[in-house]
């Protein structure tokens, strides 16, 4: 699991570990681990020329103690000072005091560098770039050196992975003690490129339950619901379906197909779409009534493509078991149908569906995601999952929220989002909880999107479903999904 801390948090931390260390052994720490991963990036630093982009606090100090041990093996390293009368004062004595110098204009060392360090802002940051370093940091991005942003990219949010301005574009972020919520989360993480993480000893200090946290192969391969000797198929859980319509029958075998591959020990299926679903799989049981009148279930996915079939969604919330309610299920939902339960409800809306939800524009949604998705789950009550370039999970309770690290682009195609319902519902048919079903039907059907698209032809929907299998296989395997998962942060 990769756990992420707020910058109140981090401080706190950080003063706390001070206390008990010298000073300065915390930014030595980090400029050290900075200027290690700098030489692996060079290979050779002898001769590499390496531009420092500094900013007034101690961010731009580690990345003057950083330019000061690339200098002492060699590189020949020049520092741009964009708050001169500001700058980290040790920093910049050990800088040239390594043989580095000030440049007195940015952009010629920047059009000839091999590594651009940006130090600009760190966690103190605040709104994008300042106006003088938006042509700096155009430079940098423009030229033909290796972009690494030390700490965090300069302009972006910390806290919450918003972008409120310009801000940098990195290849490789070096971030010190743990990650921040903006390295998970875009707009924000689209900015860092990889991650790397120097531990420089916070880990005691921080809180138990970090802001945000990411999974990882391993945490998947742990909430996998696997059948014991005792099972059956009831025991391993029935998922019932409710989607479709005569319109859309599609909706509703996408999300079996998705039900079929989390684990669930069988899945029904109800509604309109009854034939489609029977033709494609034999294997699921379905019935063309309602869904009051299916045999019992330990789950139900209620929404894709239901058209406008406002009963079948209340009967659903008034079933005593979790409850996935998306796509038109979500412009059905009345809140109050939802307050009455005491089952978890999982409400799995895009952006376009969260706002509507909300009350506010798709592009408030989109520009903050963090805040959106857990002021949806308090409002309702519910656990929300947030689709999207970054997918985010929240418990109407609190606690750390999930970002989902496997995303891709290539599932921005037509039905993915049934087949997400249906395996985040077959995993909570299998037990797991709201929260655990999400990330991780997020996480494997991100996953199977990557391995099918590796494949190199376009993907559909029905390929991702198809893929879940590899992707089941993949984290439990690691070595042979985990090159296709990446391990980009
Ligand atoms: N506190 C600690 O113990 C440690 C801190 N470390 C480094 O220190 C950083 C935090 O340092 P600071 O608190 O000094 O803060 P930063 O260095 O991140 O930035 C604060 C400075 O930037 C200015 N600033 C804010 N927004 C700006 C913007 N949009 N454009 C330009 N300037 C802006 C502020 O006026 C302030 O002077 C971390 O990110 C990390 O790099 C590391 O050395 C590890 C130890
Ligand atoms: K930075």
């Amino acid at each position: 699991m990769r756990s992420a801390y707020s910058v109140e948090e981090v401080r706190h931390a950080e003063e706390r570990l001070m206390a008990r260390l010298p000073d300065g052994v915390l930014m030595q720490r980090a400029a050290a681990g900075l200027a290690a991963a700098c030489a692996g990036l060079l290979g050779r630093v002898y001769g590499a020329r390496v531009v420092l982009l500094v900013g007034s606090g101690a961010n731009g100090g580690d990345t003057l103690w950083a330019g000061a041990r690339l200098a002492r093996r060699g590189a020949g390293v020049a520092a741009v000072l964009l708050a001169p009368e500001r700058t980290h004062e040790a920093g910049l004595a050990a800088l040239l005091a390594a043989g580095g110098r000030i440049a007195d204009d940015p952009f010629e060392p920047l059009a000839a560098a091999d590594l651009v360090l940006d130090g600009i802002t760190g966690i103190g940051g605040r709104g994008g770039l300042r106006p003088d370093a938006v042509p700096v940091a155009r430079a940098a991005r423009g030229s033909d050196a290796v972009v690494v942003a030390v700490d965090l990219p300069s302009g972006v949010e910390a806290d919450t992975g918003e972008v409120r301005g310009e801000a940098l574009r990195a290849d490789l972020t070096v971030t010190f003690g743990t990650y921040k919520p903006g390295l998970l989360v875009d707009p924000a993480r689209g900015h860092a490129g990889a991650v790397r993480l120097v531990d420089i000893g916070l880990g005691g200090e921080l809180p138990s339950v970090p802001r945000l946290e990411a999974l990882q192969h391993a945490d998947v391969a742990r909430m996998l619901p696997l059948p014991g000797a005792g099972s059956d198929k009831y025991r391993r859980g029935v998922v019932g379906v409710a989607a479709g319509s005569a319109r859309y029958p599609g909706a509703a075998v996408l999300a079996v197909a998705g039900a079929l591959r989390g684990g669930a020990g069988a899945v029904r299926y109800v509604g309109p779409a009854a034939d489609a679903v029977i033709a494609r799989f034999p294997e699921c049981l379905v019935g063309t009534g309602q869904p009051g009148t299916a045999g019992r279930v330990q789950s139900w996915v209620v929404g894709p493509g239901i058209g406008d079939r406002g009963d079948a969604v209340r009967e659903v919330l008034a079933a005593d078991v979790p409850v996935l309610v998306d796509a038109d299920g979500l412009r059905l939902l009345d809140a109050a149908d939802l307050r009455g339960r005491t089952a978890p409800t999982l409400l799995t809306p895009h952006a376009g569906e969260a706002a509507a939800l909300l009350g506010v524009a798709r592009e408030e949604v989109e520009a903050a995601r963090l805040a959106s998705v857990r002021e949806l789950a308090a409002r309702y009550g519910a656990t929300v999952l947030l689709k999207g370039s970054t997918t985010l999970v929240a418990d109407p309770g609190g606690g750390a929220v999930r970002a989902d690290p496997m995303g891709t682009p290539w599932l921005a195609t037509a039905g993915s989002g049934d087949v997400l319902s249906g395996l985040a519902g077959s995993l909570l048919a299998a037990g797991l909880d709201a929260r655990d079903a999400a990330s991780a039907a997020a996480y494997l059907h991100g996953l199977a999107a990557r391995l099918a698209a590796a494949r190199g032809t376009p993907l559909t929907a029905h390929d991702v479903a198809a893929t879940l299998p590899e992707a089941w296989h993949g984290v439990r395997e690691p070595g042979e999904g985990a090159g296709v998962g990446g391990s980009r942060a």
